[in-house]
């Protein structure tokens, strides 16, 4: 079993850097930390940086997680005798993420994950946003699985993970710590689903979703409130199909609270948004109504 102790970054692939950097700027309101000819850094939080964009195919790359220092010989064994596929992170990738030390292997949606450890924190230096988005921290990662039940076994059958709730068998919400979930696996072929942003109030929420309206960005989801962590979420897509969400006021669930996880019916119209509530059982549209 395998300690998991946080999220640490995520690294998207990019044919077109300049604008992926201008948007995850101007758009989403990160911080950039460093770019080069090929690749671009983000901060959001005390960490070094948690989105880095790499010139080349438009694809996720690798969705990190931190473990405690000295505890990657045991994960690497670990998964080794399970079976697993490990790399090993060389020199030159452990600086290029910025992380003392890492390895690598594939989840069973073919998605590669990379533990690491020694991950570079700014403790004291503020985050320079590049616009008063409200980002408080890099707050969950969305995954994309063929079989989500699967998913579910691996990640809790390895790691520290437990389920918080299901939305039918289309996703899993997961926690390692109290946040409701830091992870999220969707039923889907394989891929990042979304990058999340913890934001302060639910007027960030609003002011974000005016914001993006304003610069015509594709909102995918909400103004809206999930019924599963609570959080009033926000999702909007960036360039190459990145699915971004703002979301505030996720639950929390301490470890001796005895959570029992839900499944929520997809068939609801409230299943992902309970503010759609009112809609169950709604009727004829009155707009559609003939006199
Ligand atoms: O599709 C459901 C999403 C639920 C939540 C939540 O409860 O906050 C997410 O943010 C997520 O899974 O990403
Ligand atoms: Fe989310």
């Amino acid at each position: 079993m395998i300690t998991l102790t946080d999220l640490a970054y995520v690294r998207i692939g990019t044919q077109d850097l300049d604008t992926q950097a201008e948007f995850a700027q101007r758009i989403v309101g990160l911080e950039l930390v460093e770019k080069t000819a090929d690749t671009a850094y983000f901060r959001a939080d005390n960490r070094r940086h948690c989105v880095q964009f790499v010139t080349g195919e438009p694809r996720s790359l690798s969705s990190a997680f931190t473990v405690a220092d000295g505890d990657l010989p045991a994960a690497a064994d670990y998964l080794t005798g399970q079976g697993i596929e490990v790399h090993q992170g060389t020199a030159d990738e452990c600086a290029e993420r910025h992380v003392k030390e890492f390895i690598s292997f594939r989840d069973t949606g073919n998605n590669v994950v990379e533990l690491v450890s020694g991950q570079t924190h700014y403790e004291s230096r503020p985050v320079r946003f590049a616009r008063p988005a409200g980002i408080t921290e890099f707050g969950h990662l969305g995954l994309e699985a063929p079989d989500v039940v699967e998913a579910q076994k691996f990640w809790c059958g390895h790691f520290n993970i437990q389920v918080s709730d299901w939305i039918g068998t289309k996703a899993c919400l997961m926690r390692f710590d109290p946040v409701h979930h830091k992870l999220a696996v969707f039923d889907d072929n394989t891929g990042l689903g979304h990058v999340n942003f913890q934001v302060e109030s639910i007027d960030d929420i609003m002011r974000n979703y005016h914001f993006l309206q304003y610069h015509g960005v594709e909102i995918v989801m909400g103004p809206g409130r999930h019924p599963q962590s609570t959080a009033v979420f926000l999702y909007f897509h960036g360039p190459e199909d990145v699915t971004w969400e703002y979301s505030f006021g996720v639950r929390r669930i301490p470890e001796d609270s005895g959570w029992v996880p839900r499944h929520f019916d997809v068939s609801q119209p409230d299943f992902i948004d309970m503010w759609k509530g009112g809609l169950a059982g709604a009727g004829p549209k009155w707009s559609e109504r003939t006199l």
